[in-house]
């Protein structure tokens, strides 16, 4: 028997769906959805009923017939920390992703359209490597401030698919290798995966890390808190400073790495300055993730949307070649890392995991 699985994958500006059969794309679509759209929800969970709409309808327009489906598999939110794997939809997790325990993020949607579709269908709903996956070691989780712990929110839904992949490339498991993984999207997260675990990663949600496209990553915090204290800002303007107006965006007014590309075609020698030095942060946090593994890395893995570009990667490449080999899988496979995890379930091959919330 062969089976078939719906993936749901929410964004902050687009909701991708995919159908798989088994490992085979069947389709995949991204249903975009404009700015004014979306700002007319107060908080992410009123978007449901509209997302999961556009979902059914684009479903009906495709001729797709639901009933032919196994499982469907959602993006998992910001759940309290978890480890990595699949997990079955349950109550406290739904109650969870609704109440955003851990904050607002588009993924806290993927768990409850995809529960609220598979119910409909009498199929199980699972989520697959949430960006809550915590693998972290405890001394990893010390800040330097008592009752302040770092923590671990990241990509790890396509850092452990392309981990999986290279393992695969070299005939071994993800188990048996140790690698460096840096996801360079809109947020940038840097791992170090020892034997099948992220065991240290940055927070690439709050200022922890490389600046991104639109984040601040890590920052001077006596400045920053002057600043808090100034009387000139909002909370949210303040906010929106780390996460969203941050990074590319508070430097040069764009988040899109290919218009910063054409800025430094023509000459702009600040946008050069700032380019680079998100490369050079990069480095750094690859070379520190290094230590974590004690200098034992088989390879470095590039991957996200600016792995596309070939500067950005060759000053990265030219700093951190010496601890090893760098590979680089741009863009991201989460509609088939979704898909490969509720597989493995069905298959037998892995347990579901239980949220206990
Ligand atoms: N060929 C390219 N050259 C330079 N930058 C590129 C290229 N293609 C995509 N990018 C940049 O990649 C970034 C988006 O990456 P990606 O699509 O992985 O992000 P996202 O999915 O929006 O966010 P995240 O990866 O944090 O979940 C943007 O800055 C985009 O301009
Ligand atoms: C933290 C991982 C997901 C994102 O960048 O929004």
């Amino acid at each position: 028997m062969s089976f078939n699985i719906l993936a749901i994958n929410p964004g902050s500006t687009s909701t991708k769906i995919a159908v798989f059969e088994e490992e085979k794309e069947v389709f995949e679509i991204t249903i975009r959805h404009p700015n004014e759209v979306i700002e007319q929800y107060a908080c992410i969970f009123d978007q449901y009923d509209f997302r999961k709409q556009i979902i059914i309808d684009t479903l009906k327009e495709k001729g797709f017939d639901l009933n032919t489906l196994n499982a469907v598999v959602g993006r998992g939110g910001l759940l309290k920390p978890i480890k990595g794997g699949t997990y079955a939809v349950n109550e406290p997790m739904l109650n969870d992703l609704k109440k955003g325990v851990l904050g607002e993020h588009a993924s806290n949607l993927g768990g409850i359209i995809a529960n609220e579709i598979a119910s409909q269908y009498h199929i199980p709903a699972f989520i697959v490597d949430p960006v809550v996956v915590d693998e972290m070691t405890d001394v990893a989780k010390v800040s330097g401030m008592a009752g302040v712990d770092r923590i671990s929110i990241f990509h790890a839904l396509n850092q452990k698919a392309v981990a999986r992949r290279y393992a695969k490339s070299i005939g071994k498991q993800y188990q048996d290798i140790n690698v460096i993984i840096a996801h360079l999207g809109g947020g940038i997260s840097v791992g170090a995966h020892l034997k099948g675990k992220a065991v240290d990663v940055n927070n690439a949600l709050d200022g922890d890390g490389p600046f991104s496209p639109e984040r601040s990553g890590g920052i001077p915090i006596g400045t920053l808190t002057k600043m808090c204290f100034s009387g000139e800002y909002t909370l949210e303007e303040i906010k929106k400073k780390i996460k969203g107006k941050g990074g590319l965006v508070s430097y040069l007014n764009s988040n899109d790495g290919r218009e910063v590309e054409a800025m430094i075609a023509k000459g702009d020698e600040n946008a050069k300055r700032i380019y680079e030095a998100m490369a050079y942060q990069v480095s750094k946090e690859i070379g520190a993730c290094a230590t974590v593994l004690k200098g034992e890395v088989d390879a470095i893995i590039l991957t996200g949307g600016l792995s596309y570009s070939k500067m950005l990667t060759n000053w990265i490449v030219d700093a951190v070649q010496f601890i090893a080999e760098v590979v680089v899988y741009p863009g991201e496979d989460e509609m088939r890392a979704l898909a490969q995890g509720g597989l493995r379930v069905l298959k037998g091959e892995e347990t579901p995991q239980i949220y206990e919330g």
